[in-house]
């Protein structure tokens, strides 16, 4: 495990005896890249994304928590992925390597810890060996009162070219995106593959009832401070989500856990 600068901000790059690596932020705990032991970037990370804090890192995989986008009256997406983490521990174990981060009311300033009034633990912990990427979100209620909340792991999928994406496991038949979709897809238990003719990567959910497709198509692109205007056409978002709120009670915990190989 290493502390290393991405941007300008603390990150911890973690490596797999077999040459894997993931860089996650403490900015967001916002994993920024993830490469296979076969080499080469997996995830997207626009150009033009902010990395110094100001605002939210565009590409990788943001923690989306307490609220899903606009659903709801708080921050849009929630304040965990502007939220600056705890590394809480790492290590290698079978042949993974794993960190986990932390996040409680008493990290967050205090407005936005007053605008969220509930006591709570969150736990990101990412792993990686060969070209598996295994990522959990631990949610606990510290507090004495029950709290609702939703949550995704809003990854940013690299792709050759948006043009070549196959998405099975969600609709009958094959999904392929000619421009912006935005798409909820309640209660996927199956396993989702995207494919492009580069790979397949296999996209495994668990605990996370839902997924949510999302690429912006050019109009919205162009609207986007932070994305080039040509950027569209090489990521698509499949996301893991918890979109109907879960009702907290005092001392639970929920897990939801995204797996992609
Ligand atoms: O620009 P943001 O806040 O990162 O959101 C990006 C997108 O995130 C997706 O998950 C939503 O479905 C979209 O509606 C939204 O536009």
């Amino acid at each position: 495990m290493d502390h290393i600068t991405f941007g300008q901000l603390p990150a911890i790059r973690i490596t797999a005896p077999d040459g894997a690596t993931a860089v996650v932020t403490l900015y967001g705990a916002h994993l920024v890249s993830w490469h296979g032991a076969d080499g080469g970037e997996r995830l997207f990370l626009s150009a033009r994304s902010a990395l110094d804090g100001s605002r939210a890192i565009r590409g990788g995989v943001p923690v989306i928590f307490p609220q899903f986008a606009e659903r709801g009256d708080g921050m849009r997406h929630g304040f965990a992925r502007v939220s600056t983490w705890r590394l809480e521990d790492s290590g290698v174990e079978d042949g993974a390597a794993w960190a986990v981060f932390g996040l409680n009311e008493a990290d967050l300033p205090p407005a936005m810890a007053g605008a969220w009034p509930h006591r709570f633990a969150l736990q990101l912990r990412v792993a990686v060996r060969a070209n598996e990427l295994i990522m959990a979100l631990n949610v606990r209620n510290t507090g004495d009162a029950a709290f609702p909340f939703a949550a995704a792991l809003h990854s940013y999928h690299l792709v050759p070219h948006l043009a070549d994406v196959r998405i099975e496991g969600l609709e009958a038949g094959t999904l392929s995106i000619a421009d912006k979709l935005d798409v909820v897809y309640e209660q996927v238990d199956d396993t989702i593959f995207l494919g492009t003719w580069a790979r397949v990567l296999t996209l495994e959910q668990e605990g996370f009832s839902d997924a949510v497709v999302w690429n912006p198509g050019a109009a919205d692109t162009a609207a986007l401070p932070d994305m080039e205007d040509e950027e569209y056409q090489r990521f698509v978002c499949i996301e893991p989500a918890q979109l109907t709120p879960v009702q907290l009670e005092p001392g639970a915990a929920w897990e939801g856990r995204y797996r992609v190989s």
